[in-house]
């Protein structure tokens, strides 16, 4: 019963039989492979956009900093979601990275921001000129750290309020893949048409070993992200065990199928969860994380059988008196089976405990 976070799950075997188809005899280093140009070529047909740039890195953490970098000069800020991944989970890398650019936190449900709160947000900025940070770009997360989906619609929102003040707009789509068959639109439907301008297209959490692409539609920014992203570090010399991932994860949509599977069975945790007495969901189920509330014996069978997630936030206990609600985020994974999820729901109800796993070995 792994529900943690989809960086858990292990890499779909034909992830790693093209790495191992990958791994004969010798290849030019630093992307200038022949599988790298086919990925790029690939993300380009996919996402219906011939002229854009595509680079791929290990992280989430570094394409959203890196990309951050090219759209937000030093002086500047970049409005985020006030749970935005940027914001509480890396570290300070697009401050780094960017050179020393504030973010500036934006509310709005289930960890979107909200069209009206990113406006009044950019008119406050820099309303006494030299002495503030000026204006720098925009950030989003699709799927949200809450695990809602923007609509194309909804991102184009975001996107008129961010072009009115002339501001560019990132997507951080670590979780893109579950945020697209979610919204049953076009890969180009949910970026540049909707006026994205760097997409931060993730594969790690969808099943990949660690690659990401950056994805940026304007050419024009392309030599300074090659340039950071060496500087930073992160320009990968056997780079074609990068590619390799990446091209099998976009053949025959395996990277929409194992997304589908994520986003399946999300949906079947969270409605068993919503049926149980004494449950209730805290953000609609829309990609591959449930996040829900439930009394604290629940927790305490779920976890003293095995079950692994996270209590978010993550500082409430487990110990303490009375059987109030606790709140937790479960995520769910290509990998996700059914089995586990009603054996976690049996637990949470208050049946019994699966049988233990027997694992040979
Ligand atoms: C929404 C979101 N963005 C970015 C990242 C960063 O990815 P990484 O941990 O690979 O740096 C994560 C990590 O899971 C994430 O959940
Ligand atoms: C850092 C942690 O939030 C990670 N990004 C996850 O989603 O599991």
């Amino acid at each position: 019963m792994h529900f943690a976070s989809d960086n858990t799950a292990p890499v779909p075997p034909q992830i790693l039989e093209a790495m191992i188809e990958a791994n004969h005899g010798h290849t030019m280093p630093y992307g200038n492979d022949v599988t790298t140009t086919d990925v790029r070529d690939a993300i380009r047909i996919a996402f219906e956009a011939p002229e854009a740039e595509v680079y791929l890195v290990a992280t989430g953490t570094a394409a959203n900093a890196l990309a951050l970098a090219c759209l937000c000069p030093p002086w500047a800020t970049v409005y985020c979601h006030r749970n935005a991944h940027v914001e509480e989970d890396e570290c300070g890398a697009p401050e780094f990275f960017t050179g020393g650019a504030k973010l500036t936190l934006v509310g709005g449900d289930h960890a979107k921001v909200d069209p009206d709160a990113l406006a009044r947000a950019i008119g406050f900025t820099a309303r006494a000129g030299v002495h503030n940070v000026q204006r720098g770009a925009v950030t989003i997360t699709n799927a949200t750290e809450a695990g809602a989906v923007y609509s194309p619609a909804e991102v184009a929102a975001i996107c008129a309020v961010a072009r009115a003040a002339d501001l560019p707009v990132h997507m951080d789509g670590a979780r893109f893949a579950n945020a697209l068959v979610s919204a049953g639109c076009s890969p180009a439907e949910m970026t540049w048409k909707a006026g994205i301008d760097v997409l931060s297209f993730g594969g790690t959490k969808n099943g990949l070993m660690g690659v990401e692409a950056v994805v940026l539609f304007d050419p024009a920014r392309a030599w300074e992200f090659e340039l950071r992203r060496k500087r930073g570090g992160h320009l990968f010399s056997k780079h074609r065990y990068l590619s390799a991932q990446m091209a099998a994860y976009l053949k025959d949509d395996l990277w929409l199928k194992l997304a589908e599977r994520a986003n399946h069975a999300a949906a079947r945790l969270s409605a068993g969860l919503a049926a149980l007495p004494g449950a209730t969901l805290l953000h609609p189920t829309q990609a591959n994380a449930v996040f829900a509330a439930w009394p604290r014996e629940g927790h305490r069978r779920a976890q003293k059988a095995g079950a692994q997630y996270y209590l978010w936030p993550m500082d409430q206990s487990l110990e303490g008196p009375g059987d109030q609600p606790l709140s937790a985020r479960l995520v769910c994974s290509w990998c996700t089976t059914e089995d586990e999820i009603d054996a976690f729901l049996r637990l949470v109800e208050g049946g019994p405990a699966p049988a233990p796993v027997h694992v040979p070995g």
